[in-house]
């Protein structure tokens, strides 16, 4: 792909270049916007993840781990919610035999670092009890270019791998309410009233609902506790139980400490919360765009009337001319991109953009969203100029797709009546937030018309 000029790579590196964004939020501030206050931990974490299961009820052949959304399985978003938490230490993935190679390459392809994978066993809690143990044997084991750390961990967190939205600050909670209570867990209200049925299935009783609540994941024990609790529970607790405080209250007599978790800390269990579990992580990844003008006056003009009908976009807007110093840290974060050009560029400065993101490996994790809006005055086009270029926008969309790029265009015919471009403004505006929030592989390509 050719470099545009004026979007080498050398260039992004200038930082004193004052190509300064104009912001446009579209919303109040979600708290999710907000980064974590720094968090230090003074004594080391690690982590299991039980990935043993079949995912029976969700009706699929493939574990529910190993679905994919958006070009990715879903232990690999779990792993990475915790690979993003600098003070925990290790991470153990237990998954069964069978799966332990497919388990690896996901590692390898996602490039997850602090990540080993152990065996697990016939139920959870024997799938749990085999990445415990391993936690206590991770002693500095060399990792490609890293060591694990050594010693075993003062705090063993244990979150089960099809819950792939627990953020720091609750991790947090957690980690310390376990050092301190010897065990912690997740709880949530009672969705539904418990009841207790005879062997005939007659009602026997019902429990007071504000008396219960759910237990969910992550929790956290330490680690000299939930060994023990392991050593000594019995067969009948590894075959049929399914709470891990539980066996730290009858083995250890350790009371856990409850701490009250978000609604996102469900569990992936129905095939229905796979798509539920797409749909959250698609809203998060359309929350920001970055209009790029390359300094054209006409694609400025284009950014303040897409600025304008913005509303319909729901989402945070950044205006800069280039990529170019301080500005290429768009090209790090979960930025989608549209490349405005003016009617005479082609589409040079989307190859150039591509380049850019390739070379900074940006869709490793998730598709990046690139959309080009080509402006075009009616009256200078030409039938081949027309034709061109949903040809040539094709052939490059079909390369970067193959390096998780999506690429779509929008074509916006320049009218001169204020009316009539603010229409056409809006519309671009309306495809745009389609094409970002719905991320069709389909689409891809398209040269669409606004
Ligand atoms: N032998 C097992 C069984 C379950 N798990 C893990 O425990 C977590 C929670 O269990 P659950 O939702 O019940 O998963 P499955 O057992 O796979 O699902 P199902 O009960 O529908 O078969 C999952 O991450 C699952 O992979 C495990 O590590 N080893
Ligand atoms: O959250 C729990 C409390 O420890 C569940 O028991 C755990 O997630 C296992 O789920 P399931 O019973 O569906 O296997």
């Amino acid at each position: 792909m050719e470099r545009n000029p004026v979007n080498t790579a050398g260039d992004r590196l200038d930082p004193d270049r004052p190509t300064h964004p104009r912001t446009f939020p579209t919303h109040p501030a979600r708290e999710s916007d907000h980064q974590p206050a720094e968090r230090s931990v003074e004594f080391p974490v690690s982590v299991v993840l039980p990935a043993g299961g079949t995912g029976e009820r969700t009706g699929l052949q493939t574990p529910k781990q190993f679905c994919s959304f958006l070009g990715r399985p879903l232990i690999s978003y779990t792993i990475q919610a915790f690979e993003r938490v600098s003070w925990i230490q290790s991470i153990v993935v237990v998954v069964a035999k069978e799966n332990m190679d497919l388990m690896m390459d996901i590692i390898q392809r996602f490039q997850h670092r602090k990540v080993r994978v152990v065996p697990g066993g016939s139920t959870r809690h024997r799938s749990i009890r085999n990445g415990v143990l391993a936690l206590g044997e991770g002693e500095g084991e060399e990792k490609g270019e890293q060591t694990l750390p050594a010693g075993r961990p003062k705090v063993a967190i244990i979150h089960d791998a099809v819950r792939p939205f627990v953020e720091e600050d609750f991790l947090y909670k957690i980690a310390v309410a376990a050092k301190e209570h010897g065990a912690a867990g997740a709880i949530r209200p009672l969705v539904s009233t418990v009841i207790a049925t005879t062997s005939e299935n007659y009602l026997d009783h019902s429990l007071e609902r504000a008396k219960y609540r759910a237990s969910e994941m992550p929790q956290g024990f330490r680690y000299d506790v939930i060994c023990q609790a392991y050593q000594r529970c019995t067969e009948s607790d590894f075959e049929f139980g399914t709470e891990c405080l539980h066996l730290a209250l009858q083995y250890c007599g350790t009371n856990a400490k409850l701490i009250e978790g978000p609604p996102t800390l469900w569990k992936v269990t129905y095939k229905r919360d796979l798509a539920a579990a797409e749909s959250i992580i698609k809203e998060t990844l359309s929350r920001s765009a970055c209009i790029i003008t390359g300094g054209s006056a006409q694609a400025a003009a284009l950014a303040d009337a897409l600025h304008k009908a913005v509303g319909a976009l729901d989402m945070e807007l950044d205006v800069i001319p280039d990529l170019v110093g301080v500005n290429s840290r768009y090209l790090l974060k979960e930025w989608n991109f549209i490349q405005v050009s003016g009617s005479q560029s082609g589409l040079s400065e989307v190859e150039a953009l591509l380049t850019s993101l390739e070379a900074v490996n940006r869709a490793l994790l998730h598709p990046v969203i690139v959309i080009w809006v080509h402006l075009n005055c009616s009256d200078e086009l030409s039938i081949s100029g027309r034709m061109a270029e949903p040809t040539a926008i094709m052939d490059l969309a079909s390369v970067a797709k193959l390096r998780n790029i999506l690429l779509y265009g929008i074509q916006l015919h320049q009218s001169k009546g204020t009316e009539c471009w603010e229409r056409s403004a809006s519309r671009v505006a309306e495809i745009t937030s389609a094409l970002i929030r719905d991320r069709s592989p389909a689409l891809v390509g398209q040269l669409l018309q606004a």
